[in-house]
């Protein structure tokens, strides 16, 4: 039996209604690592994510609009011009439910963000106003499995036993970034030069991890990636 990854979708807005959407790349990743992927919709009924959860075995969190800076205490500066209270939300009662259950999670990019601010983390809202001397992290016309950037990461963590010691090269599409970690979260990986955080785990939990970078568009053209949604799956199993 494939373990059930639930994976957060975003809503796709058009004159005439929204859809609820998510790249493939994601159900992509999920299958390619053994699992079962499930589409999770944005309901506005935040008292039925724990019901959603029943039917899973794990939970990545995909990327997409800013995390209102509302939830950890912030007003938006000028440079936050995309959230979705909606979907913040339902991510958040999911994130915190999931989380409570020990059950497996992988954040991506906003995934991460949820994550963080679920365990009471907050964000630099806007890196490249709010960060001295930041580098490059949201090359726009740069195709999705390009690499972009580098990140070093920590030792003695999930994500070191992934990937080795050396400099890991990333994809980047990001102007947000954790800035205080939640609670039971450490930071695990930095890009190089900037020192902003490029991921974050619980070592309190069986599997919970999440990474700044889109590893869900790398799975093909660089399958090293593909071990975070592999270790997702196994712990789901
Ligand atoms: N809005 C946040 C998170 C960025 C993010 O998740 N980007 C994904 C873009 C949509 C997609 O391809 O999934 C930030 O800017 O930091």
């Amino acid at each position: 039996m494939k373990p059930k990854i639930g994976i957060t979708t975003f809503y796709e807005r058009r004159p005439h209604k929204r859809y609820c959407m998510v790249s493939d790349h994601y159900v992509r990743s999920v299958r390619m690592a053994g699992g079962l992927p499930v589409l999770l919709p944005i309901s506005p009924d935040v008292e039925d994510a724990a019901a959603y959860l029943d039917g899973l075995d794990g939970v990545l969190f995909s990327g997409g609009e800013d995390v209102s800076p509302l939830l950890y205490g912030e007003s938006p500066v000028k440079e936050v011009t995309d959230i979705c209270p909606h979907r913040d939300a339902f991510e958040m009662a999911l994130a915190r439910e999931a989380m409570r259950r020990d059950m497996p999670v992988l954040g991506i990019c906003r995934g991460m963000q949820v994550m963080n601010v679920a365990a009471g983390g907050t964000l630099y809202q806007d890196v490249f106003s709010q960060v001295t001397d930041c580098l490059g992290h949201l090359p726009m016309k740069m195709a999705v499995e390009s690499l972009y950037h580098t990140v070093s990461i920590e030792p003695d963590t999930k994500l070191v036993a992934m990937f080795g010691e050396e400099p890991l090269a990333v994809n980047s599409f990001h102007h947000q970034a954790v800035k205080e970690v939640g609670e039971g979260f450490v930071p695990t990986a930095f890009s190089t030069g900037d020192a902003i955080v490029e991921a974050i785990e619980n070592p309190g939990k069986k599997f919970c991890l999440a990474v700044q970078w889109h590893a869900e568009d790398l799975t093909v053209d660089h399958p090293h990636f593909l071990r975070l949604f592999s270790a997702l799956v196994d712990a789901s199993r």
